[in-house]
């Protein structure tokens, strides 16, 4: 049995904050600061660049991603980390498409994060062999799965709804069209249980920013089934993930399975920072966690309806059909939002209308989420959110 007072003690949650936005930036674990400032001054202080073999910096790519694959389910040696989540969906799907040599159709849904469009549009333009990228409203993926498309590039989570496609059955649908399944976990590793080896995926990308709490800019991770690594021809091929980086070979080699995604110099300090928040994920067990994270929803759910009459349920009222985070429509999400966050409940605002808020079982409590509701049903209800200060945007939140 996960004890979640235990993990809550584990992350810096400032004093007087409410904190629901841990499905775009997870807060700080308490062990990260000595963490990093250990890897500075012993490791880089005083090993300098002897580091890289004495204090494990070349392998911290793998062994963290070791660590990644228990909690997404696939097998050790499948994942690595590194770069951007926006970079490893780039040498997914480029990899995915040259494996499709026949096909011209890339699959999304019309509810995806926008850099993945951004980055399948890009690639397709680069390759210039006439692809196409096809997005289809979320409910309708499983129709549009033919022999045609070369591969499906869907987000599990919708970073808006929280709506969560079955994977299982998608990727199932997928290889029976002889398509490729890609799947974007940004909003599901550490958020709920994934099983990439059980589900058969080909492709996986992640960052861990959000629900793994590695901080911002920490690394993205990527996964192949391990089949198909070897197949895998890396598009943005860099020198570590050359077979032999030291022998500084002037033609490029491909590195044995998954090691082939590494591009360039990891981010070690941000590695050493994800190492320690790894640290809290051993106690933990994903069904437990799952459990944990519907309760809190159920709850936010029935207090909402219970106290907030102008709000709208966005996330599907199925709780297995969502991940974990909870969202509201309301014509004047952006103001009640800020409203919210400037009395300490942070959660977050995506156009046109949705007031979003993470659900983190690691350090959120059901007394957390009562208070978060009662604030909000307050600035309902005397239209605190009604404020000229509360309508001048900035970029973030
Ligand atoms: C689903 C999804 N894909 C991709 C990204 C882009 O990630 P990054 O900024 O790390 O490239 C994000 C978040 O920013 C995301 O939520
Ligand atoms: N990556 C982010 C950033 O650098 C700044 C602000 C927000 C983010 C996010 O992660 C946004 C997030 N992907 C989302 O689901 O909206």
């Amino acid at each position: 049995m996960t004890d979640f007072a235990a993990t809550r003690e584990m992350f810096h949650l400032p004093d007087g904050v409410i904190y629901l936005d841990g499905n775009s930036l997870g807060p700080l674990p308490k062990a990260a600061p000595d963490r990093v400032h250990e890897m500075m001054t012993a490791e880089w202080g005083e090993m300098l660049i002897t580091a890289w073999n004495r204090a494990g910096w070349m392998a911290a790519p793998a062994r963290i991603g070791d660590r990644i694959a228990r909690l997404i389910g696939a097998a050790p040696c499948t994942v690595v980390m590194g770069d951007t989540l926006s970079v490893k969906v780039y040498q997914a799907l480029a990899a995915a498409l040259e494996m499709q040599p026949d096909r011209r159709v890339i699959l999304s849904d019309t509810g995806n994060f926008p850099s993945d469009l951004y980055v399948a549009e890009g690639l397709i333009e680069a390759l210039g062999r006439g692809h196409r990228l096809k997005r289809v409203a979320p409910e309708e993926v499983a129709d549009h799965i033919d022999d045609t498309v070369a591969a499906t590039l869907l987000t599990e989570v919708d970073y808006r709804t929280g709506r969560r496609h079955d994977m299982a059955a998608l990727t199932r649908r997928a290889h029976e069209a002889g398509a490729l399944a890609i799947w974007d976990l940004a909003h599901s590793a550490g958020a709920l249980p994934v099983d990439l080896a059980g589900t058969d995926a080909d492709f996986a990308v992640g960052c861990t920013y959000k629900f793994l709490n590695s901080g911002p800019g920490g690394p993205a991770f990527i996964y192949i089934r391990p089949d198909l690594a070897d197949r895998a021809r890396p598009a943005l091929a860099g020198w570590l993930g050359h077979e032999a980086p030291f022998a500084f070979d002037p033609d490029y080699r491909p590195g044995a399975g998954i090691a082939r995604m590494r591009v360039g110099t990891p981010p070690i300090l941000q590695l050493a920072a994800l190492d320690a928040a790894l640290d809290i994920w051993e106690g933990v067990d994903m069904g437990d966690l799952r459990r944990r994270s519907i309760a809190l929803a159920e709850l936010f759910r029935d207090e909402v309806a219970r106290s907030c009459p102008g709000l709208e349920l966005a996330s599907p009222a199925d709780p297995a059909a969502r991940g974990s985070q909870i969202s509201f429509r309301h014509p004047e999400g952006y103001a009640v939002m800020q409203a919210l966050i400037a009395r300490g409940v942070i959660g977050d605002f995506r156009a046109p209308d949705i007031l979003r808020f993470g659900l983190t079982p690691l350090y959120t409590s059901e007394d957390d989420i009562r208070a978060a509701v009662a604030t909000l049903a307050r600035i309902l209800d005397e239209r605190l959110w009604d404020d000229a200060a509360y309508r001048v945007r900035n970029a973030v939140t």
